[in-house]
């Protein structure tokens, strides 16, 4: 693919937290004076919020009916949580005002003090201070963490409520990003119920813990800090802190094995003898970045493998001796790989991997293929709902099931973000050929890898950077009769966007994780950009929303288009 400079600024439509109260609304003119428009970076990573946090832009136009009232910062307010929104926040309503407030680990129901934080355009945002009466489908959280932990926010509500309220969000996106009515949703039945996930722990088979220096602990136990070693944390960020983590023992979303490992380096990697430090975010000094732990399947045996791997921020395989001799005697884990990050960043993605031991890549089974994943590439990371053969409509069978492949092995499926090809190559079983494109080297490598494990002829995978396509993209493979794609949280980019509405391909089969840049995506190909004088030509024809991520507030879609 060609490289062209970076694109422009682009776009897009924002809504307001009080979107709820619009939600059986049909017609879309009545929202639209709410909906101011806001400029966006090339990576639209922040638009992963469909409540904008973008104040500038958020100016009600003439005609609106501004909100004389605004709570004061520090004020303390007593109030319901009515539902969950974006990021799994709580929205609420100031009693008699209606002014929306939006309070993080408030759940539905929860009746609670919380004081004013911020100013976030037309609503704010509040910290709880006390719970006055419990959410409605309140449950006991089983991790002892969950109250601090940034990764599950929903632990305390019971599992049904949980993914009612993710179905609502993504109604709720479609039709106030999306554009699409409410009357066009129900009478062509395009909203399919969530798919739940059978099981709500330990289905996650990839992990990444940080190494601190510096502690996160609840206010209670501030008074308890220490200096040095007694400070130093390995687990999860604290919301909010880039430079604080908080110490986990065990993660109930990850694997037996995976804990068993996380306890074995917990147990030791502060004694001072082995002279292992954890990198400093301000001094930028120190060794150990991440613990990053991958939990597979070996494709003879059928039993668990394990992948550790440690991001450090130079090589020094002596340091880690002593962890290794610890965790490689686990009998699940069958490798251990050493990241170098030497950048002041603090990304898992090193500049160099080395093998410490065992193999360099573990396999998982998906629709009965073999695939190999190593360190750095992209895998569904909820196996259990990517590929349990036991359940109908679990991820890929339903991406099967949109892709509609007549299976005379006649059609082109054309693969976008395609990571390590998992997608495609369920589907080049049934197809003429595969082309996927993903910008990893590493998961280009997996995927031409994996093609040739599973005995694939019909694939052919090309790195590239889709957020930089020219007028030459697509010379290299025939027209495409289906599309996939399946991007990162920021969606596509409005150059591939175009190039998709050019090209016309019968059926695109959209898979995403964030259904804010999704929703907008189908709107542009859907309904065009007027602005830009881009028209779309798809209908959409169905979004099925899929629980990959209990506890948390992430959202997997999987959406059918067909050309007009
Ligand atoms: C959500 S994952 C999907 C992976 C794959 N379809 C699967 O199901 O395993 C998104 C993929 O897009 C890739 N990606 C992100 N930005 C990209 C870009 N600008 N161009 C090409 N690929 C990109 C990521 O590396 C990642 O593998």
């Amino acid at each position: 693919m060609a490289n062209v400079p970076s694109h422009g600024l682009r776009h897009v439509t924002a809504i307001r937290p009080w979107l709820p109260t619009f939600r059986r609304s049909t017609s879309l003119t009545i929202m639209r004076p709410w909906l101011p428009t806001f400029r966006r970076s090339t990576s639209l990573a922040s638009l992963s919020s469909p409540y904008t946090e973008d104040s500038e832009h958020a100016q009600p136009k003439s005609g609106d009916k501004p909100n004389s009232y605004f709570p004061k910062r520090g004020q303390t307010l007593e109030l319901v949580c009515e539902s969950l929104a974006f990021k799994g926040k709580g929205l609420c309503k100031v009693a008699e005002t209606g002014f929306v407030v939006m309070c993080d680990r408030a759940l539905p129901g929860e009746r609670f003090v919380g004081r004013v934080t911020r100013r976030k355009g037309t609503y704010a945002e509040v910290t709880k201070v006390e719970t006055i009466s419990p959410p409605w489908d309140f449950v006991d959280a089983p991790c002892e963490y969950a109250s601090y932990c940034g990764g599950c926010k929903t632990q305390n509500l019971i599992y049904e409520a949980q993914v009612k309220a993710k179905e609502q969000q993504v109604h709720e996106l479609i039709i106030n990003f999306g554009k699409f009515s409410h009357t066009e949703l129900e009478s062509l039945s395009i909203m399919k119920p969530i798919v739940p996930c059978e099981i709500q722990f330990h289905y996650r088979n990839k992990m990444e813990f940080s190494f601190g220096s510096q502690k996160w602990l609840p206010k209670e136990k501030l008074m308890e800090r220490q200096d040095g070693i007694e400070n130093y944390a390995l687990g999860l960020h604290a919301p909010g802190f880039f430079d604080k983590v908080l110490n986990v023992d065990k993660c109930l979303l990850q694997s037996e094995p995976a804990n068993m490992v996380l306890a074995a380096v917990q147990d030791c990697w502060r004694d001072p003898q082995l002279g292992l430090s954890p990198y400093d975010v301000y001094s930028h000094v120190g060794f150990l970045k991440h613990l990053m732990l991958r939990t597979g399947r070996n494709a003879e045996t059928g039993l668990r493998e394990l992948m550790v791997n440690f991001v450090t921020s130079s090589y020094k395989p002596e340091l880690l001796k002593p962890l290794l001799e610890k965790i490689s005697a686990i009998p699940e884990v069958v490798s251990v790989m050493n990241n170098i990050n030497s950048s002041v960043g603090n990304t898992s993605l090193g500049e160099v991997e080395y093998n410490l031991y065992g193999k360099s890549s573990i396999t998982e089974n998906l629709r009965g293929l073999t695939f190999q994943i190593s360190a750095n590439s992209f895998f569904q990371t909820n196996t259990h709902q990517a590929c349990n053969v036991t359940k109908a409509e679990v991820l890929y069978e339903l991406i099967e099931d949109c892709a509609g492949l007549r299976g005379d092995g006649s059609e082109i499926v054309l693969d976008l973000f395609c990571g390590t090809g998992t997608i495609g190559l369920t589907l080049a079983r049934r197809a003429k050929h595969v082309y996927g494109y993903e910008i990893i080297p590493q998961a280009i490598a997996d995927a031409c890898l994996n093609a040739k494990l599973n005995g694939i002829q019909n694939a052919t995978f090309v790195q590239g950077d889709l957020n930089k396509i020219d007028e030459s993209f697509g010379k290299n493979f025939p027209k495409p009769d289906i599309v996939i794609s399946d991007p990162n949280r920021p969606g596509m980019h409005m150059k591939l966007i175009r190039y998709l509405l050019k090209l016309k391909a019968p059926r695109i089969v959209y898979v995403s994780c964030n259904p804010a840049t999704c929703a907008r995506d189908l709107d542009y190909l859907c309904h065009g950009v007027t602005e830009k004088g881009i028209e779309g030509c798809y209908k959409l024809k169905s979004v099925q929303p899929v629980d990959m991520f209990p506890h948390t507030p992430h959202i997997e879609c999987v959406c059918l288009l067909e050309l007009r």
